[in-house]
């Protein structure tokens, strides 16, 4: 079990961890997913000890990950593969990794085969590896101390279509066997591939949080067009019918069905220009809109440099 409560980490002036709280469970693979600099790593890092919060608390299995006794008997941790010893060999890396976590030396060989690692790539010097290897022995090296919980940055990153599917299938196996995940994605479907739950953060902040089904399914949301003058009219009716919407851009986006808007346009004698059902879940299309927003502050950011 991991429980983030009310998580903030600032650097002057810049929140780069904005009050987040959720829970990732036993059993469970808990997808973290934002866009580049949402402030993932920063609230992992804090999770794992790595970095001092501004406020706020993270806890593993109930304790803060430094007060764990040898904690990688608990929770295993990647946080960047790149930044292993390039001169040590994969066999040493692990050697070491099993030392540090009081483990005997056969768990080196049990981990490199459960991240298929062959002997041979095994005694090649990590300065060789591709990163799709790297990311297998980052992992080999968080399993090695048999943890309950697995702590992952981006593991997917590198990795084949091959080895992303066999991830998959490892992190899933993981939690049945009532293991707890939290890995971090900023692509969507990747996530929507292995996660049972989903945290989604955007500029720091959580903006949507749930069980995959809860999340990804499409909602039933109906997109409609309006001239401009008439859309607040419109917005207005509906709520008045009781039914949420939203004004994105030139659209309105109701959770009504369309023979209900339909209706109610006519009514009130609003003229519409288009009605479509949202082809999109609601979770892809906030996460479409904050890579947009994302991207949006860059540039701004670029021009004010
Ligand atoms: N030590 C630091 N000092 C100042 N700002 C920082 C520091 N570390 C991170 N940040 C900023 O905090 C924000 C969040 O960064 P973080 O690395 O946590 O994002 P992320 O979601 O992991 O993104 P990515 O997918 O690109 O790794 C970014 O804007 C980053 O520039």
């Amino acid at each position: 079990m991991i429980q983030i409560e009310n998580l903030t980490k600032r650097y002057g002036s810049f929140t780069a961890v904005d009050d987040i709280t959720f829970t990732a469970r036993p059993g469970r693979v808990t997808g973290f997913l934002g866009p580049n600099g949402a402030g993932k790593s920063t609230a992992m890092r804090m999770l794992v000890g790595l970095t001092v919060p501004s406020s706020g608390s993270a806890l593993v299995l109930g304790r803060p990950y430094r007060s764990l006794p040898t904690p990688a008997r608990h929770v295993g941790v990647m946080l960047d593969a790149a930044a292993q010893h390039a001169g040590r060999t994969g066999r040493e890396t692990l050697v070491l990794a099993a030392a540090m976590a009081g483990m005997p030396r056969h768990a080196v060989d049990r981990a490199l085969e459960r991240v298929g690692l062959t002997s041979r790539e095994a005694e090649r010097r990590v300065g060789n590896y591709s990163l799709g290897m790297r990311q297998r022995l980052g992992l080999a090296g968080a399993l090695i101390g048999e943890p309950q919980v697995l702590v992952l940055d981006e593991p997917a990153n590198g990795l084949d279509p091959a080895g992303i599917r066999w991830m998959r299938g490892l992190l899933r196996d993981f939690a049945d066997q009532g293991g707890t995940v939290l890995l971090s994605s900023h692509l969507l479907h990747e996530v929507e591939q292995v996660a049972h739950d989903i945290v989604m953060i955007g500029g720091g902040r959580i903006v949507a949080e749930g069980t995959q089904e809860e999340l990804l399914a499409g909602h039933g949301q109906t997109v409609v067009g309006t001239p401009e003058g008439e859309r607040a009219r419109l917005a207005a009716e509906l709520r008045g019918a009781g039914h949420q919407v939203d004004l994105r851009g030139e659209d309105l986006v109701t959770n009504a069905t369309r023979a209900q808007v339909a209706r109610i346009a006519l009514t009130a004698g609003v003229p519409v220009t288009h009605l479509a059902e949202s082809s999109a879940g609601r979770l892809e299309e906030m996460f479409l809109q904050l890579t947009a927003d994302q991207a949006r502050q860059e540039r701004t950011e670029e021009v004010s440099a």
